[in-house]
């Protein structure tokens, strides 16, 4: 596939039959300047809320990510992506300590979310996780009703007035672009909604917690192309007011929604820019290769 033609194409013909597997590692990331000319959305002048610093993280003896370096700037959506068990969600789940409940992890290097460590000894884990929300693959609502879903979060940090509570309810579930199909069925259960309404509640029910930083793990992969669709505009609605890393096996989605993209392999980042730039002129031979679908 040309690399022009990419960004234009609507689904992602990830080619089954690979070339052969690639033996090169890369381990110096190829660091790339956004084209400031044709991007609107100069990244680089914007404030870096999350920064990763020489990052190595262990499942047990087995080093699942060697020496992660890259800035994610505020209000901007940055991709992860790269072939299946190159360490996207690994990475994902390290920037908001999610990988500190699975036994035998280790991480070496630093995260910084707002210029502070979040490995430092100290660190409130629940309090971060308040402020670095997730979104997972697989749309999770509690089996409670649609409102308790998304007041769940501000019930348990101590919110009880219940006006507080419709205000917080009725922002977030605008803001997830959920309110106008469940304004008159708010004490509905929310396993009555659609996959994608489904999805749309957990983005809800992780802005009630009033975070800064979401990570969304592949948010589309298990549904249609409208709600895929209406899940791409969400994020795009979003970077207003969040600074969002999402990984995605999708080239074409990571094209629309991104303004920065981050490319794993085998648990290296090979390279890191703007998205315009990567998907039309890529640095490295690898990202082309597997951006144009020759390995996946
Ligand atoms: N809980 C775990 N315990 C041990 N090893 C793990 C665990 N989770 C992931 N790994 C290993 O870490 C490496 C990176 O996995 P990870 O899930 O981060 O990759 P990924 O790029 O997100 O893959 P995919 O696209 O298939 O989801 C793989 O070798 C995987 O087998």
């Amino acid at each position: 596939m040309a690399l022009k033609t990419l960004l234009a194409e609507e689904e992602t013909p990830m080619s089954e039959a690979a070339s052969p597997k690639p033996s090169l590692r890369v381990t110096t990331p190829t660091v790339r300047r956004p084209a400031t000319d044709r991007d609107e959305t100069d990244f680089t002048q914007r404030a870096n809320k999350v920064v990763a610093n020489n990052v190595d993280f262990f499942y047990g003896a087995h080093q699942a990510l060697h020496d992660i370096s890259f800035n994610m700037p505020e209000n901007c959506v940055t991709a992860l992506i790269g072939p299946s068990g190159c360490g996207k969600s690994t990475f994902l789940r390290c920037l908001n300590r999610m990988n500190d409940m699975i036994d035998e992890t280790a991480l070496n290097g630093q995260i910084l979310l707002d210029g502070m460590d979040i490995y430092q000894r100290g660190t409130d884990v629940v309090e971060l996780r308040k402020r670095v929300g997730m979104v997972f693959q697989k749309s999770n609502p509690f089996p409670k009703s649609i409102y308790e879903n998304v007041a769940y979060g501000p019930r348990v940090a101590g919110v009880k007035r219940r006006d507080v509570l419709d205000e917080i309810v009725e922002r977030c579930l605008q803001q997830a672009a959920l309110w106008d199909e469940v304004e008159n069925r708010l004490n509905d259960s929310a396993l009555q909604l659609s996959g994608g309404q489904q999805q749309r509640l957990c983005i809800a029910r992780a802005l009630a917690t009033n975070p800064a930083v979401l990570l969304m793990d592949e948010p589309a992969s298990a549904l249609d192309p409208k709600s895929t669709a209406a899940i791409e505009d969400l994020i795009f609605e979003l970077k207003s007011n969040y600074t969002i890393v999402i990984v995605t096996h999708n080239m074409q989605q990571a094209a629309r929604v991104s303004d920065q993209t981050a490319f794993f392999y085998e648990g290296h980042l090979v390279e890191v820019g703007a998205t315009t730039d990567m998907f039309t002129n890529p640095g490295e031979k690898k990202t082309e290769d597997y951006i144009t679908g020759r390995f996946g």
